[in-house]
């Protein structure tokens, strides 16, 4: 992924993502010996190209499921999903997946971490050098290039797997809780590195997360996830100018009305899970 220039006026730019589609997908699970699970009930939601969606609710209630689905690595039971009309497949180059855990390689370098998937694609090996440091150097780690995941930081760490994420410019980037295992500062200032990016690119992103305050500072639209059986009880837009800056957002009137108004609901399902 191109980098966006610090210095230049900030913009949208055009989007570039997938169009999502999942329809009427249910999804059960089977454990031997029990009774199949119903994780998702029925559910469909439309993501539009270069949209930014987050997924909130309880735990269990097939947030993660419905992202798995989206990235192919779990088959609906029923229904379908569809990324610009293709059948949701695992390994798709132009999906990005990213989770808490960073996954890194210990035995590479932040460097050459960041440099893997265009390695696995076949990208010259100076011009996958040239774009992971371009990368690593966006993230604000300029000068950890050559440090070993065990040198760095929980949030260096995280930024580097980021980097590795976003450094193939896919079109769909799904994210399950990307953050949650960073302290308060750190991920404020992930969130603001991401959406920088996201602003620049404007690839279509699936984002799961249990804050709702990330939720409102990074979406266009959140989708709430009802108690289990998992199903989508409430799609709210969020109509926050862009592009966007985390830290002013926490004193923004318009930020804490939207938190109270989906609170009412989330705090619900919380509730009843
Ligand atoms: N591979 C699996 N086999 C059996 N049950 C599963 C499997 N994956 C998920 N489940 C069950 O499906 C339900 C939904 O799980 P899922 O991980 O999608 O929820 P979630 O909303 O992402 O939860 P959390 O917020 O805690 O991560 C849970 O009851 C879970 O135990």
């Amino acid at each position: 992924m191109s980098s966006p220039s610090m210095s230049a006026p900030e913009r949208l730019g055009p989007p570039r993502g997938a169009r999502i589609e999942v329809s009427d997908v249910y999804q059960y699970f089977a454990s031997p010996g029990k009774e199949p699970v119903l994780a998702v009930d029925t559910t469909s939601l439309v993501i539009e190209p270069g949209e930014f969606v987050c997924f909130v609710g309880p735990s269990g209630c097939g947030k993660t499921t419905v992202l798995n689905q989206i990235a192919g690595l779990v088959k609906p039971t029923g229904g379908t999903v569809t990324l610009d009309g293709k059948t949701a497949k695992e390994g798709r180059p132009d999906v990005g997946y990213l989770l808490a855990r960073d996954g890194l390689l210990p035995w590479r370098t932040a460097l050459g971490n960041v440099m893997l998937p265009m390695e696995l694609r076949g990208t010259p090996r100076a011009e996958a050098e040239h774009r992971a440091a371009g990368m690593l150097e966006t993230v604000g780690l300029g000068k950890f290039l050559h440090s070993y995941p065990s040198q760095l930081s929980h949030g260096m760490r995280q930024r580097t797997a980021l980097s590795r994420t976003l450094v193939v410019e896919p079109t769909t980037i799904l994210m399950d809780e990307p953050f949650s295992a960073l302290d308060a500062e750190t991920r404020l200032r992930l969130q603001g590195v991401f959406l920088k990016l996201w602003e620049h690119h404007r690839s279509s992103v699936c984002f799961v997360t249990h804050d709702l305050s990330e939720a409102i500072v990074m979406a266009d639209r959140i989708l709430v996830f009802g108690a289990r059986p998992g199903k989508i009880i409430a799609d709210y837009r969020i109509n926050l100018e862009r592009p966007r800056n985390v830290l002013e957002l926490q004193e923004n009137d318009q930020y804490h009305h939207y938190f109270q108004e989906i609170w009412s609901v989330l705090r619900k399902e919380l509730a009843a899970a």
